[in-house]
């Protein structure tokens, strides 16, 4: 354990019990009987071990009075990272997933998305996606609003009231030949991604940003994709969009994209793809492609709820993580039909055994190797591991703290199990009733301090 000096930051709370997290080099970590201290900017100021309360009290300044015990069947792990979420479609979660995707996003998704401009509707539903996620244990979340730059601007107000650390996109797309209404001009689709880009911006919201979002590339012309590259390039911000979800539209996007070689090719002339880049999906991709991301530095998110419930593919993350690509778990509501994402670990299991299903010689994916995707793993997609992601001193402190035995939980029968047993009936079995804090930046974000509209 280590417990560096950073006397100066005075520490405001201090917590001794029992931490599980990832490191680059343990998939899982356990600290049992540890000391963490959170300083006023809410990062880590140490972590080490409660035999060491005393010179650790001194070096720090805290009294050992003030230090909070967990109990027996509690532990904290770090916040989830949610790589890829469509906010505007938590209003139909749950529904509407009896197509593939390209006639889903016909059907379903643009007459909806269509319904942002009104702000009324836009704050009812971004409320509650942001106070369902943070209850659900996400302190970071990377989502899709819509076309709407002025629905989109109030998605990172909510965010930033409720205290989740978000990256935001407006959505772009100059396409659209189904739903007529529900697109925007290359030029619009420029200037509102500058507008939404600089009043985000001017808002100085300390953990929400922005993502430049071109939908995907069926949604884009190619002048449009070069320009948004240009932004992104120009103003050093992140980007997102979808990529080789299913055959039909790769099929579709190498029509539409002759001059290019593959899918992947698509973006990266473009200037897409950056080590800020996260791509959702890639079920189709060949290694030629993956070795493409793991040049540039993009990373994909896997999400296999929607996967599954669109009948889209499955992706062999084990081939990923084999290609060195950063990769991290996604719950795509509403082509995913839960918000949660300890949904989106188990769904992550069920996609790598189905592999092995087809191909016993496939090397499944263990429960500790999918918890580093839910937390580090998607800190790594969205390049934000030097400030989130584990229990690292000098991160901020976003972390979810767990009660397995929660009264009126739904897990029972927890007599003296360890940590790693807790922590794996927790993913396997567990669900908000469990997670009775939640932190980001070191302050407490759940239980929600006050309801507020909604
Ligand atoms: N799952 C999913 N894939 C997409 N590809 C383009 N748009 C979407 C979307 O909204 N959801
Ligand atoms: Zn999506």
């Amino acid at each position: 354990m280590e417990a560096s000096d950073r006397s100066g930051s005075s520490v405001v709370f201090v917590f001794r019990g029992t931490f599980v997290h990832s490191t680059p080099q343990a998939a899982l970590q356990i600290l049992e009987d540890a000391l963490l201290g959170v300083d006023t900017k809410g990062k880590i100021a140490f972590i080490g071990d409660g035999k060491d309360l005393q010179r650790l009290s001194q070096a720090f300044g805290f009294s050992p009075s003030e230090v909070t015990q967990l109990e027996q069947h509690e532990f904290f792990m770090p916040g989830m990272v949610d790589t890829h979420i469509h906010a505007s479609q938590y209003s139909y979660i749950g529904t509407a997933l009896d197509m593939p995707l390209l006639q889903w996003l016909n059907a379903y998704t643009f007459p909806v998305e269509s319904r942002f401009q009104d702000l009324a509707f836009a704050q009812k539903v971004y409320a509650k996606v942001v106070k369902r996620t943070l209850r659900n244990g996400t302190t970071t979340a990377c989502y899709f609003a819509t076309i709407h730059t002025d629905a989109s601007l109030l998605l990172g107000q909510i965010a930033n009231d409720f205290g989740q650390r978000a990256l935001v996109g407006k959505v772009c797309m100059d396409t659209n030949s189904s739903v007529k209404h529900y697109k925007e001009t290359s030029q619009e689709s420029e200037d509102e991604t500058y507008r939404f880009i600089k009043e985000l911006l001017n808002k100085k919201y300390p953990l929400v940003k922005p993502v430049v979002t071109p939908r995907f590339a069926l949604s884009c012309t190619e002048a449009l994709l070069s320009k948004l590259g240009a932004i992104a390039k120009n103003n050093n911000l992140h980007i997102q969009s979808h990529i080789s979800e299913n055959t039909e539209e790769v099929m579709l996007v190498m029509n539409q994209f002759p001059g290019s070689e593959s899918y992947t090719d698509v973006y990266h002339k473009c200037n897409l793809l950056t080590d800020k880049t996260v791509m959702a999906h890639g079920c189709h991709l060949s290694d030629e492609e993956l070795a493409l991301f793991r040049e540039t530095g993009a990373s994909l998110s896997h999400c296999p709820n929607s996967n599954f419930s669109l009948c889209s593919g499955v992706l062999n993350v084990r081939n990923v993580l084999n290609h060195k690509v950063k990769c991290g778990l996604g719950t795509d509501v509403a082509g995913g039909y839960s918000s949660s994402m300890l949904d989106a670990v188990r769904k992550t299991v069920d996609a790598s055994k189905v592999l092995t299903i087809q191909n016993p010689k496939h090397n499944t994916l263990s429960f500790e190797e999918v918890f580093r995707l839910a937390t580090l793993g998607g800190s790594q997609a969205l390049s934000l591991d030097d400030q989130i992601g584990n229990f690292e001193v000098g991160k901020d402190f976003d972390a979810l703290r767990v009660n397995v035995a929660a009264p009126d939980g739904p897990i029972d029968l927890i007599q003296s199990d360890g940590p790693k047993v807790l922590l794996e009936k927790f993913l396997n079995l567990g669900d908000d009733r469990n997670i009775v804090e939640v932190f980001v930046a070191g302050r407490k974000v759940v239980p929600f301090a006050s309801e507020k509209s909604d």
